[in-house]
């Protein structure tokens, strides 16, 4: 098989970085994780905190058994797939693996390509910049919505409105925007109590 054809079945993938940190956002907020933040996106967030993952060709390709043997290195057994935008790949083959080798999987995607791979916990972020891939409603266990814009509460309404009723509902303050729109979504929350509060608290903690 060509390369092309090796990521085309997710059996290789761009990988820009893998770190091992502490989950800072979301539902395990605070849970030491290993990242893989895959390379290749294609939304186009003006506010996104990894443009330099945009360009897929720019990151080296990894075979999935190379990814998850430095994975397997560190002793949390919690990964996070994120990118870029992940669900550009067949996540199929990678999730396999690592379940294989005893990890937890999560995922935080924008939903905008269609739903693959074998996750314990889904974040869906969706995005006005590209519209999310009908497959992601029905698997996203978080919607977590970016607060930018004051139009942004009306967005995260009319997804919440998609997922299952069972999906934990956060609003996330922009990082450039956090001063005007926290004290917002404080108030969003108090008077629309089935959402809550994330924040990206690993950037308090200057860890990655
Ligand atoms: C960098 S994205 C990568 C995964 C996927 N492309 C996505 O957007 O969900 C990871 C998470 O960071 C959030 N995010 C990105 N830039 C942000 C910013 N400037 N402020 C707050 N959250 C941000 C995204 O919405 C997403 O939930
Ligand atoms: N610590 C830490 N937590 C995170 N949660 C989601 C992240 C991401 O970029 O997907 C992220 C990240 O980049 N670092
Ligand atoms: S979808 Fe995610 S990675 Fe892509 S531009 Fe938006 S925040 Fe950045
Ligand atoms: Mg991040």
């Amino acid at each position: 098989m060509t390369t092309q054809e090796l990521v085309a079945s997710g059996l290789q993938l761009p990988v820009m970085e893998a770190f091992y940190t502490i989950q800072g956002e979301g539902r395990f907020t605070g849970t030491p994780a290993y990242f893989i933040r895959l390379g290749g996106c294609d939304v186009g967030c003006v506010w996104c905190d990894v443009k330099e993952s945009w360009e897929a060709g720019k990151w080296p390709i990894l075979a999935i058994e190379e990814i998850v043997e430095e994975a397997v290195k560190y002793p949390g057994r919690l990964v996070v797939i994120t990118g870029g935008e992940p669900l550009m790949y067949d996540l199929d083959p990678l999730t396999r693996l690592l379940k294989e080798n005893g990890f937890t999987t999560n995922i935080e995607t924008s939903g905008a390509h269609p739903f693959s791979g074998d996750f314990d916990w889904v974040c869906f972020s969706p995005k006005k910049f590209k519209k999310p891939h009908p497959s992601i409603y029905s698997e996203a266990d978080e919607l977590k919505v970016v607060i930018f814009h004051q139009s942004d509460f009306k967005f995260a309404e009319e997804h919440a409105a998609l997922v299952n009723k069972s999906c934990e509902l956060r609003l996330q303050p922009e990082w450039s925007k956090a001063e005007k729109f926290t004290s917002e979504i404080i108030n969003y929350v108090k008077n629309h109590p089935t959402w809550n509060i994330s924040l990206q608290t690993h950037k308090f903690m200057d860890i990655p």
